[in-house]
């Protein structure tokens, strides 16, 4: 499975959601689209899935060298934003009826169904109406719902959203068994701790524009964001001596450590060489920047009021 998208455009009456936006995406992947609301990401997974046509640019899915425009439907699974289950039947009423609809025969369903229901803890409550679960619970039901049929390609829109920490975390396990099956994902979230242990590359839009494209390593290459050092010595050092560095842009405490940010072009040995001139080191960590932080950077560059 491969997908190649490029240069699609989506208009809305007076809106233009999707601008140009081009990405490819390999095999096994797992791959993230971020940013705020608004900034596109439903509107590419539903030109993706078929609902809506791009204006222009094209996608191009090839599979077992056949090629199509869309995601055909036996190879896809599909959380969208607006999940849609029975509430007054069971789990497992729910799930037989989605996952014969693909073509699965009763059989199949219930053993695919065993797995993942073990998987999000639900196997006691499989009889219980969908109502009587809560939101989290009825997510899970969702998520399996989506994968049931073993689908080459899963695309799901907020997997995380309404989720506590603990459900969130299980839903991270879920997308790495998704992944060690050699399924390829498409996921679009707003928890950038949960995105940052998962995806292989992610592409971040603000305004239906592409402004970040990579894995975590190239973004935070591409990202103007400041390089830090958290550093501790062996004797007492003051700010003053160390803003008096050139090496250092800036110097917090942080109990026995110091947080130093580096001047433009210095380089991480030129720091060090500077610093030992104050007394010898007994700490040094480089502090990579996370993914929240580069997504606020980004937002604050391209789009202010979203950031803010
Ligand atoms: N059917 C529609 N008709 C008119 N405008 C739409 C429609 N769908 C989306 N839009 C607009 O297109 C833009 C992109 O919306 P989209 O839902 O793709 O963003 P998103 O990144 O998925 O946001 P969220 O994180 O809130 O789900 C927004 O300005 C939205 O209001």
């Amino acid at each position: 499975m491969q997908l190649i998208v490029t240069a699609i455009s989506k208009a809305y009456a007076n809106v233009q959601a999707v601008k140009k936006v081009s990405f490819q995406i390999n095999s096994g992947d797992i791959f993230a689209l971020l940013g705020p609301n608004g900034a596109g990401k439903s509107s590419i997974i539903r030109m993706l899935v078929g609902m809506t046509k791009p204006d222009s640019g094209s996608i191009l899915i090839s599979f077992q060298d056949q090629h199509y425009d869309h995601v055909p439907r036996r190879l896809l699974g599909y959380l969208p934003e607006d999940r849609g289950l029975y509430p007054d039947k069971s789990i497992e009423k729910n799930l037989l009826y989605l996952a014969q609809l693909h073509g699965l025969s009763k059989a199949q369903a219930l053993a695919e169904m065993d797995t993942w229901l073990q998987v999000f803890e639900l196997t006691e409550r499989r009889h219980n109406e969908l109502k009587q679960l809560s939101k989290g619970n009825q997510q899970k039901v969702q998520l399996i719902a989506a994968v049931l049929h073993k689908p080459a390609l899963v695309i799901l829109d907020e997997p995380f959203s309404g989720l506590d920490p603990i459900n969130q975390e299980k839903v991270v396990e879920f997308l790495k068994q998704l992944k060690a099956r050699g399924m390829t994902v498409i996921l679009s979230a707003h928890q950038m701790a949960m995105v940052e242990k998962l995806a292989d590359h992610m592409l971040l839009m603000a305004q239906g524009q592409v402004v970040l494209a990579g894995t975590l390593e190239q973004i935070r290459g591409q990202s103007v964001d400041k390089r830090q050092l958290k550093v501790a010595f062996e004797g007492a050092v003051s700010a003053e001596q160390l803003q008096q560095l050139p090496a250092i842009a800036e110097a917090t405490a942080d109990g026995r450590h110091w947080l130093l940010t580096l001047a433009e072009a210095v380089t991480v040995s030129q720091c060090l060489q500077q610093l030992l001139q104050l007394g010898e080191l007994t700490q040094v960590e480089m502090q990579n920047t996370d993914l929240h932080q580069l997504y606020l950077a980004a937002m604050a560059k391209h789009q202010p009021e979203a950031a803010a």
